[in-house]
């Protein structure tokens, strides 16, 4: 069946992401809304360089960390493209997920898509903030670009309660759009997302106004800050396995 067959099922669809294609007097705040959920898929992939290829690895690597009898957390969850992904791929026995967003919105839209998926281990979508959340008996957590929207006084707090959930040899895989010491790489890996965002049809309007909109929500931090924090709390492994451009993914093993 092609898209255009259900498309009054709002999971089958793609809507396009057209936020920012008008011009607006003044530019909000960006929050994960009904109207940024209902096109999250678009934006995102066209937005963040790499996004798929990193998601379909938070499956490989699931099926290689996730033991029998843990919990897996997708934390920041969205419309669950991770967590679909480790569904389809974790085999293992006595498994739990748990996917976890403060945004009514993606929360139901992802409780939905999961239904649909259906799940050989038990699954439950919590609309909650990952702050607040406990943590325990985890194999496996998933930070896919979530912790830059969260406050940089509570990372530290959060990235460590997440170490003292974990089992041994379990890992968290963190992505992060980036930020750079040096302003010349700063400045021309900003214009080449800009370009790589051009390419993917958004227009210069588009790219300024969403800019600005994300500008005090999403706060990179560097390579360097984040590969030191996570040694700091105690993992024992930390790999840079991904990066294209300013958009990176980081494994760390306890
Ligand atoms: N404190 C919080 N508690 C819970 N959720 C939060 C919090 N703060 C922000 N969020 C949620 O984190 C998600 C970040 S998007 C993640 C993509 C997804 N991981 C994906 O693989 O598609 C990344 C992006 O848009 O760049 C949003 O759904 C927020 O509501
Ligand atoms: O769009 C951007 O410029 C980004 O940095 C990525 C992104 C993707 C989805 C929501 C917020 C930011």
């Amino acid at each position: 069946m092609n898209e255009s067959d259900n498309n009054s099922d709002h999971i089958s669809e793609r809507a396009s992401d057209q936020i920012y294609s008008t011009p607006q007097e003044r530019i909000r705040d960006f929050v994960f809304d009904e109207n940024v959920a209902k096109v999250f898929e678009d934006m995102i992939s066209r937005s963040a360089p790499g996004y798929s290829t990193i998601v379909s690895h938070i499956g490989v690597m699931a099926r290689h960390f996730v033991q029998p009898n843990t919990r897996i957390y997708d934390l920041g969850c969205s419309l669950g493209a991770c967590s679909l992904v480790i569904n389809q791929m974790v085999e293992v026995d006595g498994c739990e997920l748990i996917a976890v967003d403060t945004s009514e919105a993606m929360v139901s839209r992802c409780t939905e898509s999961l239904q649909k998926a259906g799940h050989r281990f038990p699954v439950s979508v919590q609309q909650a903030d990952i702050l607040e959340l406990d943590i325990s008996n985890a194999s496996l957590v998933i930070l896919n670009f979530t912790l830059q929207f969260i406050e940089k006084g509570v990372r530290e707090a959060l990235l460590k309660k997440i170490y003292d959930g974990l089992v041994d040899g379990g890992a968290l895989v963190l992505s992060e759009k980036l930020a750079f010491n040096h302003n010349s790489e700063q400045e021309l890996m900003i214009k080449l997302h800009h370009d790589f965002k051009r390419a993917n049809g958004y227009s210069d309007l588009e790219i300024a106004q969403k800019r600005a909109a994300i500008e005090n929500v999403l706060i990179p931090e560097t390579s360097g800050e984040h590969i030191c924090r996570l040694e700091k709390v105690g993992f024992s492994n930390v790999y840079s396995w991904f990066r294209c451009l300013n958009f990176a993914s980081f494994l760390a093993i306890k």
